[in-house]
This record gives structure tokens, C-alpha cells and sequence, in this order.
């Protein structure tokens, strides 16, 4: 288990963290995700013991990492900076790693099996892919058989395979009781790994929920509608805080109502409807609303497709396809934050 409590760190007039409260807990995958300067790993390095906090506290199973005996064998770390020697191999890597920890050579050969280096566990690293080097530091960090594992972007360089492979091991670590946090900046790939997330901006914890809370609890219910007069029917359902977009002819998208007022609308006003269907927010769509004010580094995205009732109304009809040519794109951009914000580095 690891436990934050109102953790911070100030790097001059940098807060980089401040003020974290969240524990990690054991026998599921806790998702650790923000954008990019969000603090993730500042936060790790602290849990590390890399880091001296500034203020607040952080232990690994009861104690901070530096008052464990032997702390790899108690957690299991990958850091993005990776310190290993170009001129070794993986093999004398991992040796070296385990005779400073007393861990016996029969454990290296393990988890070079498990990690699948065994082809090339005799390379020099610097010859290593970053797919590989990335499997050589999830080796590092399981080399201590150890009860809680860090992993920070761990599928960072890794190719599809990798990437499955990353999420197999992660889940099977979890499923045998371990502590396992990670981190990543695309929400796409938490929602196919994290039991559990624990969402993090500008320093501070924006969301600490299992994934399906906060699908749920992130943005308005969308009902899809298709009827012979959208214009007629947007323009019936406008008002203060409903929002309707118009993705095709004969569709639209209704955020901010209920399907069954929709359909009374309708029915009130004799427009043909042949097609209510809820919607719930997509993880991405999640994500984005959570972490809309906590982007450290943002391009203006264009409010594509987006129209509230307040422009319909004030445009005394609702919106067309073509007036609205991105429509079919309600997060604007398409990006993922992170990408707006390396484009915008
Ligand atoms: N050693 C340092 N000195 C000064 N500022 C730092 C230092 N380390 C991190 N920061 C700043 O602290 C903030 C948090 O950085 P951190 O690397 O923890 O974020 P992150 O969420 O891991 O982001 P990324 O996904 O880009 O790695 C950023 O604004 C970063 O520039």
C-alpha cells in the first residue's frame, strides 16, 4: 500500500506538487494519469524517496521508502531517467542489481523470462530499442519480488505488443495482491488497464474513483436522436443549459435532458422521432472535462461542433451540418491534451 498524506513539492516558485492525499491499494491496478506537467512523476520520485518532499509525507507499506531494510524487495520502481551503465548487458544489469540487494542470480534469470529478454539479455544495452529498455526496467523493478510496483509510462516507445504485454503483466501482479501504480498521460490506455484512477493536475488530485464512478460522474447524460425535422426539434428543446448538436441529417446529439423529455417534446409538437438511444461519456470525454482547467500547457481548441442552446436561440434556429463542419467531432481537436500541449512545447 502506498500512503499520501497532503504530500507537496516546490521546486523555487515551482509548485510541482501540491498537496496530495490518496493511498494506493493492494490486488488492483491504480491508474495514475494528468497531463503532462501534472506532477505524476515528481509524485513518484517522492514515493521513491528520490525526492525529499517539501511538505506532507509518503510511505510504502507503513514507512517511507528510506527507512525500509531492504526497500527492493518491499517496492519495485520505473522511473522515467533509467541508470544503467550502455557498456553492460542486460544480464550482468540485473546481476549487479541483485547482488547489492542479496537477491540470488536464479531470481535475474526469472525475470528476464518474464520480460521476454532472454534473446537479448546477453546485448549491450546501449544497442537496446526504448521497447526494450523499457522491458529491462520492469525487469529492474521486479527483480525484488516486491509487493508494490511503480511503473511510470510504462508503455512509452513500447510497439502494439508491448503495450498488451505491459497490460497482461500488470494485471496479473494486481490479481496475485500486489500494490501496482501507474502512470500515463492517455486516458485511452488507463481505461484498458487501471482498476482504479487517481487523476492528478496542475499538482493537485482532481479525481480518485474506480474508472466506472468516473465515467459516471463526468459530463451530462447525451441521448441520440434521429427525426425527420432536426432544426424544428432543436429549436423546440433549446434552452439554458441544454446543449444540441447536429452530427448528421436527420441526427442530433442532446446533452442536458432526459430521452423521455425529448420525446415528449416531440410528441407535444407532432415531430416524427425514430430514434432515442442514451449515450454515456466516453473515458476520453471523461478525462478531458475532468481536466479541463488543469492543462499546464494549451493550445485554444476550437469549440468544434458545439453549439448551447443559448446560440441556438439566439440564432433563432438550430444548427446545420453545415454550419457546424466539425460537428462530427465534439472534443474539438481530436488530441488527446497531451498532444495539444507537445505541439504547443
Ligand atoms: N527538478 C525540477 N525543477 C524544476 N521544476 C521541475 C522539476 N521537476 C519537475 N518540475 C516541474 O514540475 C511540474 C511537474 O512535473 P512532473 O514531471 O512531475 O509532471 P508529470 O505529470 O510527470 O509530467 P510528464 O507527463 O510531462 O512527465 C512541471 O511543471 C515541471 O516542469
Amino acid at each position: 500500500m502506498i500512503q499520501a498524506r497532503d504530500l507537496a513539492k516546490v521546486y523555487g516558485d515551482k509548485t510541482a506538487v501540491d498537496g496530495v492525499t490518496f493511498t494506493v491499494q493492494p490486488g488492483r491496478v491504480t491508474g495514475f494519469l494528468g497531463p503532462n506537467g501534472a506532477g505524476k512523476s515528481t509524485t513518484m520520485r517522492m514515493i521513491m524517496g528520490l525526492d525529499a518532499p517539501t511538505r506532507g509525507s509518503v510511505t510504502v507499506n507503513g514507512e517511507p521508502y528510506v527507512k525500509h531494510q531492504a526497500p527492493l524487495r518491499e517496492i519495485g520502481a520505473l522511473l522515467e531517467a533509467r541508470a544503467v551503465h550502455p557498456g553492460r548487458t542486460a544480464y550482468t544489469h540485473l546481476r549487479a542489481l541483485a547482488a547489492t540487494h542479496g537477491i540470488p542470480n536464479s531470481r535475474v534469470s526469472e525475470v528476464i523470462e518474464m520480460t521476454g529478454l532472454g534473446a537479448v539479455a546477453r546485448k549491450k544495452v546501449k544497442g537496446f530499442s526504448l521497447g526494450m529498455g523499457q522491458r529491462l526496467g520492469i525487469a529492474a523493478a521486479l527483480l525484488g519480488d516486491p509487493q508494490v510496483v511503480v511503473l511510470d509510462e510504462p508503455v512509452n516507445g513500447l510497439d502494439p505488443e508491448g503495450v498488451l504485454w505491459v497490460r497482461n503483466l500488470v494485471k496479473y501482479l494486481a490479481s496475485e495482491g500486489r500494490t501496482v501504480f501507474l502512470s500515463s498521460h492517455l486516458m485511452s490506455e488507463m481505461s484498458q488497464t487501471a482498476d482504479h484512477l487517481i487523476v492528478i493536475g496542475r499538482g493537485r488530485i482532481i479525481a480518485d474513483a474506480p474508472i466506472a464512478d468516473i465515467l459516471n460522474g463526468q459530463g451530462q447524460a447525451r441521448t441520440r436522436v434521429r427525426t425527420d425535422a432536426p432544426e424544428q426539434l432543436a429549436g423546440l428543446l433549446a434552452r439554458e443549459g441544454v446543449s444540441i448538436q447536429t452530427k448528421e441529417r436527420e441526427l442530433l446529439e442532446v446533452s442536458g435532458l432526459e430521452p423521455r423529455e425529448i420525446a415528449q417534446t416531440a410528441l407535444r409538437n407532432g415531430v416524427l422521432v425514430y430514434e432515442l438511444t442514451p449515450l454515456t461519456a466516453s473515458l476520453e470525454e471523461a478525462y478531458l472535462e475532468l481536466t479541463k482547467d488543469d492543462v499546464e500547457y494549451r493550445s485554444d481548441r476550437p469549440d468544434a461542433g458545439h453549439t448551447t442552446a443559448k446560440h441556438a436561440a439566439e440564432a433563432g434556429a438550430a444548427p446545420t451540418a453545415a454550419s457546424n463542419p466539425t460537428a462530427s467531432n465534439p472534443t474539438g481537436s481530436g488530441l488527446e491534451p497531451t498532444q495539444t500541449q507537445e505541439a504547443n512545447r
